[in-house]
């Protein structure tokens, strides 16, 4: 049937499917921020159990198949040839950083906290190119700070406001290869969140008035209200919710719009995974999302029998929390490496 629908009509709804996650994420986080922080205000405190269900639940269920969804989205169309590198360089990446895990736990720790700053603040940059466009983004310099505000929302914004939380798990990402690594670092902790708060405002600020100062305009409103919006949101929310409902609710929701406003994509229909014909399309699709998810099982099962104390040597809900966070930053270093810096005629968060 939509063989018959005209394409002014698929292009509308194309837009508004864009449109409607934009919104629905805007909507999400900021109702978030405002109930956390009444609740705050209130003196109301979310039980650490409760914050580490939603954590895994909106980490699992949630996050990961989105990202299995990008690379399918990406490869989906390339030649079997590229495919095979970058399923090399997928796995070399991987490797590299269990290696680096498990030989020097708190590098491994920076790491996975850079791979999920990276993830959230270059993927939202590209969001923000396909859909509102960047005007007012004149230099690279600012291309970097805009990336740079938007991904340190996501951790720097909690360690300073969530400390004591952030030190528990921190030590605990660190715990499965090396329990109390962190401990000769807690001394120079409070100095560290001080420069941090320091630094990430003076970015947020600066990144703000320089996007006013070189043109305004609307692209410049919908960046500095998002970069605030993720900066509050970051602040008032508990840090296992709020990085539990960020990465579905915003990072994957605005992937999708992206995704809606770029349908021009690179690669040859010959080599499409799904196939030409309609009626085998999904069997097809399914067939692919079963095997990624046994690759995915595979590589996080090898990563469990890799680390000594897997799940850090405390009980099932904290250990399961820092298994994730660490599991999940080792598969998403590709994600930004392999899937996106190195694939330069296409990758994950490709805008034309
Ligand atoms: C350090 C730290 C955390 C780290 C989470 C990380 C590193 C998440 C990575 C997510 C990624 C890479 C998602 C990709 O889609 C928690 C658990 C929030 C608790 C507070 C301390």
């Amino acid at each position: 049937m939509s063989t018959f629908t005209p394409g002014f009509v698929r292009s509308w709804n194309r837009l508004r499917g864009g449109h409607m996650s934009l919104t629905l994420s805007r909507g999400t986080l900021a109702v978030l921020a405002v109930g956390f922080g009444a609740l705050g205000a209130a003196g109301v405190s979310i039980p650490l159990d409760a914050q580490m269900v939603v954590y895994l639940v909106g980490m699992v269920a949630l996050n990961l198949p989105h990202g299995g969804y990008e690379h399918f989205e990406n490869l989906r169309r390339r030649r079997p040839e590229f495919r095979l590198r970058y399923v090399a360089g997928y796995l070399a990446a991987i490797a590299g950083f269990v290696g680096l895990f498990v030989v020097a736990p708190v590098l491994g720790l920076g790491l996975a906290l850079i791979v999920a700053m990276a993830k959230g603040g270059i993927g939202g940059l590209h969001v923000l190119d396909a859909t509102v466009g960047t005007d007012h983004l004149r230099t690279r310099g600012q291309r970097y700070l805009a990336a740079a505000v938007r991904g340190g929302a996501v951790m720097l914004v909690p360690i300073v406001f969530w400390p004591e939380t952030f030190y528990t798990f921190s030590s605990l990402m660190v715990g499965l290869v090396d329990p109390g690594g962190l401990s000769t670092y807690a001394g120079g902790f409070d100095t560290t969140r001080t420069v941090i708060a320091a630094g990430y405002g003076t970015g947020l600020v600066a990144h703000v008035g320089l996007g006013y100062a070189r043109g305004g305009g609307r692209s410049w409103l919908v960046d500095a209200g998002e970069s605030v919006l993720l900066a509050a949101f970051f602040a008032l929310v508990p840090v296992l919710v709020a990085v539990g409902l960020y990465f579905p609710f915003w990072y994957s929701a605005r992937q999708v719009a992206r995704t809606n406003h770029v349908r021009d994509d690179v690669g040859d229909d010959q080599w499409d995974l799904l196939g030409e014909d309609p009626e085998t399309a999904a069997l097809r699709a399914w067939g692919v999302a079963v095997a990624g998810a046994f690759a995915t099982f595979a590589v996080l099962a090898a990563i469990y029998l890799l680390f000594p104390n897997p799940l850090a040597g405390v009980s099932v809900l904290p250990g399961a929390v820092a298994f994730w966070s660490v599991f999940i930053s080792i598969v998403a270093l590709p994600h930004i490496l392999v899937g996106s810096v190195f694939d330069t005629e296409r990758g994950i968060w490709y805008v034309p």
